[in-house]
């Protein structure tokens, strides 16, 4: 088995970097089947045997940072060509065919998501933590009234994540937030600003309070809750996953 790997950075969110990558397609001379496909983190691809190749599998793993999607691929395949002439053949005309054809597919893709990106409207969410303690927000209208968030907002056309937090926090708390670091991104089921169903996701950030005491402008309630607590409340389904990654940021500090 012979085997290329290629890391591409997106700029886009875990959603779109995995809808248009499977939109596209793979960049080889025959279909492949898929064996397996988990929305928006992997998929795998596989050609049996036949078409000059014994075998030809094509991996893909998707993974939320703060600079986008980090998109890991994986080609394996084997001619099944007997001997040292099968060997060399594997190793350079198909090692460099499979390379070429990646090359030209990955810029492609790298470009077609990033423009899809600017028209799907993103979620931003603000992990402030002071001391042992991290501040969540009670929504106070409209479907989700009553559940749970971390405080933050829809980022504006041209605006990045980092400034959308900081003015979303300033709207909504009056306070001056210091973005730290990335905790990770999850993908929002319904419509989010009359997009695509499912096409949002929510990306939430570690902050300090740089300023001000919080008060709540737009929400029911502000609270500074421990990790233990973090569990019993009442959250938007689509936050619970991100609890962990929380959990362990107020473990370490
Ligand atoms: N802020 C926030 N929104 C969340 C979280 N989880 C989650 O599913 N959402 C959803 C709820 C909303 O559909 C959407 C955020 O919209 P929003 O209404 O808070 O945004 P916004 O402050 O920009 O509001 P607006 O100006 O449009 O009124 O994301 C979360 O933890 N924080």
């Amino acid at each position: 088995m012979y085997r290329l790997r290629f890391t591409t950075v997106v700029a886009a969110p875990l959603t779109v970097a995995f809808d248009v990558a499977r939109a596209l397609g793979r960049p080889w001379p025959f279909p492949l089947e898929e064996v397996e496909s988990v929305r928006p983190v992997r998929d795998l691809y596989a050609a049996g045997p036949g078409r000059g190749w014994r075998s030809l599998t094509h991996e893909r793993r998707f993974t939320a940072t703060g600079a986008g999607t980090v998109v890991d691929e994986q080609v394996d395949w084997d001619t099944g060509l007997p001997g040292a002439l099968g060997g060399l053949v594997d190793q350079t005309v198909l090692r460099r065919r499979v390379l070429r054809a990646m090359r030209r597919h990955l810029d492609g893709y790298a470009a077609a998501a990033a423009l899809r990106a600017l028209d799907v409207v993103q979620v931003v969410g603000a992990a402030v933590v002071r001391g042992d303690r991290v501040l969540v927000a009670q929504r106070g209208s409209g479907p989700l009234a009553g559940l749970w968030e971390f405080p933050g907002g829809k980022v504006e056309p041209g605006e990045d994540d980092v400034a959308a937090l900081v003015r979303e926090c300033a709207e909504e708390m009056g306070v001056l937030v210091a973005p730290q670091a990335f905790l990770g991104e999850v993908p929002l089921d319904g419509r989010v600003a009359g997009g695509a169903p499912g096409a949002s996701t929510l990306r939430v950030w570690w902050a300090r309070l740089a300023s001000g005491e919080p008060v709540a402008h737009e929400h029911r309630e502000l609270r500074w809750v421990g990790a233990g607590d973090l569990d019993g409340l009442d959250w938007i389904a689509a936050d619970r996953p991100l609890l962990p990654a929380v959990r362990d940021l107020l473990g370490r500090l």
